[in-house]
């Protein structure tokens, strides 16, 4: 097995983990530290110092002085920059999904998988380099009335940790090439491929200042970086609650936040679908990362004709999976991203049973010596569940699956629709009026018919309810990192 040592002196981290601060690597650890664990045995495999509020207000000011001078730049000029990071994300691929193996534990080929959506991510941002940046608005002669898009400036990015690399560009590439200065703090579950990126976009060729990199805990550092009064607008993915104390912390500031959040996806089955599909989509869409998407299939809802051989089907596709260390090659689901969250997951389960959930295969740890260690759950499918029960309702993000029936169209609409979250649904149907019937009444900001994700850059992933407010991705999520002007002006009497 590759070795899991992570800062080893070459590549992109170098010997000594380290913030990364207006250009320069910061290793003071006066302010606290955070180990990082290998969730697939347990092991320390880094420890990443947190920045201060004072080295916070550093990388703010330097960011703010680096915008100045980037916003000056042309579109053409940007992206020329932001396409040596592309080119450069595909040269270092092998080095940053090992890390995003290891951190947080994703089979290898997901991970590359992960670095090739960030070089996506960083293509939409590119494809902006010949866009209109404002209209001149018809009005009186000897007037001119203009709408122009100018940056916000200092752009704050609070990323998750389930997908490090890829949030990361999913962010920093529009935020960047719209004109602004970006500084992002990782999950402190996942510091170390933001670590790197830092470094690679400073090789790319990115300005130094421009982008920061800071490690710290999220009420801590994170707090100090999106109440800064110099941060004039913050993007966030992760849980409900962190984008909640988000915008209380942020108020005051009445600057733009944007936030992707927890979700529970209905994974819908009517009579006519197709079911080979449907039990390879349903089963793939709730295992990937191990679970960890907030897009994955969190809740499947069977037509009751159909309940008992969609399970029969996929009990026997998730029994036929064995997790296995992310760096084990042929390697299709690793641990879950921290014992914390299997934590979590298992006692979710375990409260499913006590309520009467059937468990139709998996149920908690793997059983064998390469699962004593680590945050090891082997992909479980629950039956007998109703759509009242917890596990129903509230997001497991890990590979359990809870199977509800239903008989009626309007029955699974008003369960689909009673969750406080709306992010992504999905519909599995032949019957076209049927498919668009539930694409108006589903109350999510994302819905799949006859297919599952990922997202298309292109595209608009947005919450909805307590799923987020705005959101990341195509023109729309392009839109949140400007702000507008509008200017008069009179040169003829
Ligand atoms: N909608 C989407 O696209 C996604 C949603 N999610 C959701 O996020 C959850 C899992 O991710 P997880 O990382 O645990 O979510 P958290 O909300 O706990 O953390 C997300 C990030 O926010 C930071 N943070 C948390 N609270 C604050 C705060 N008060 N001020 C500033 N920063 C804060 C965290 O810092 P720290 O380092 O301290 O944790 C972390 O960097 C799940 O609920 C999942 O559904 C996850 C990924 C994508
Ligand atoms: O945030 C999520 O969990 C998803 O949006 C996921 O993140 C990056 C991938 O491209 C998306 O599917």
């Amino acid at each position: 097995m590759t070795s899991t040592a992570l800062f080893a002196g070459d590549g992109l981290l170098g010997s000594t983990p380290a913030n990364f601060v207006a250009g320069t690597f910061d290793p003071d650890t006066s302010y606290g530290t955070t180990d990082v664990v290998n969730p697939s045995d347990g092991t320390v495999v880094a420890t990443v110092p947190h920045a201060s509020p004072e080295v916070v207000d550093r990388a703010v000011q330097a960011a703010a002085t680096a915008q100045k001078a980037w916003e000056k730049r042309s579109h053409l000029d940007r992206a020329a920059v932001l396409e040596a990071v592309r080119v450069s994300l595909g040269d270092h691929a092998e080095e940053l999904a090992r890390i995003l193996a290891v951190e947080q534990g994703k089979p290898l080929a997901d991970a590359l998988g992960e670095v090739g959506g960030a070089q996506n991510f960083f293509d939409f941002a590119i494809s902006q380099k010949y866009r209109a940046v404002g209209e001149m608005v018809a009005t009186d002669p000897g007037h001119s009335l203009q709408v122009r898009e100018t940056p916000i400036g200092v752009v704050a990015a609070i990323l998750p940790w389930n997908f490090p690399v890829a949030i990361f560009a999913r962010k920093v590439a529009p935020a960047l090439m719209a004109g602004n200065a970006i500084v992002v703090k990782p999950s402190g579950l996942t510091p170390v491929s933001a670590l790197a990126l830092a470094r690679l976009l400073q090789e790319a060729g990115v300005p130094d200042g421009l982008v920061s990199v800071l490690c710290g805990n999220g009420r801590d550092t994170g707090n100090a970086l999106i109440t800064h009064k110099d941060v004039g607008m913050v993007t966030m993915t992760g849980s409900t609650r962190g984008g909640r104390e988000i915008i209380k912390a942020t108020a005051d500031k009445i600057i733009p936040v944007s936030l992707e959040l927890g979700g529970k996806a209905p994974f819908i089955i009517f009579e006519d679908a197709d079911l080979d599909l449907a039990v390879q989509d349903a089963a793939d869409a709730r295992l990937w990362n191990s679970g960890q998407v907030c897009t994955c299939n969190e809740v499947t809802y069977v037509h009751e004709s159909l309940h008992d051989e969609f399970v029969r089907r996929v009990a026997e596709r998730f029994a036929a999976v064995t997790p296995t260390n992310p760096l084990t090659p042929g390697c299709t689901m690793g641990p879950l991203v921290a014992e914390r969250e299997r934590v979590k997951v298992q006692s979710m389960l375990d409260d499913a049973v006590a309520a009467g959930a059937v468990v139709e295969t998996g149920g908690g740890r793997p059983e064998g010596a390469d699962y004593a260690d680590g945050a090891w759950l082997a992909p479980t499918l629950l039956s007998g569940v109703t759509s009242d029960m917890d596990i129903a309702r509230e997001e497991i993000f890990g590979p359990v699956l809870p199977v509800v029936p239903f008989a009626t169209e309007d029955e699974v609409v008003a369960a689909a629709n009673s969750t406080d979250v709306g992010l992504t649904a999905y519909v599995y149907t032949k019957d076209l009026a049927r498919s668009m019937r539930l694409m108006d009444e589903l109350e999510f900001g994302e819905v799949y018919v006859n297919q599952v994700g990922p997202e298309k850059p292109q595209g608009f992933h947005t919450g909805w309810k307590t799923s987020g407010l705005g959101g990341d991705d195509g023109a729309h999520g392009y839109d949140k990192y400007l702000r507008r002007k509008t200017t008069y002006v009179r040169y003829a009497r």
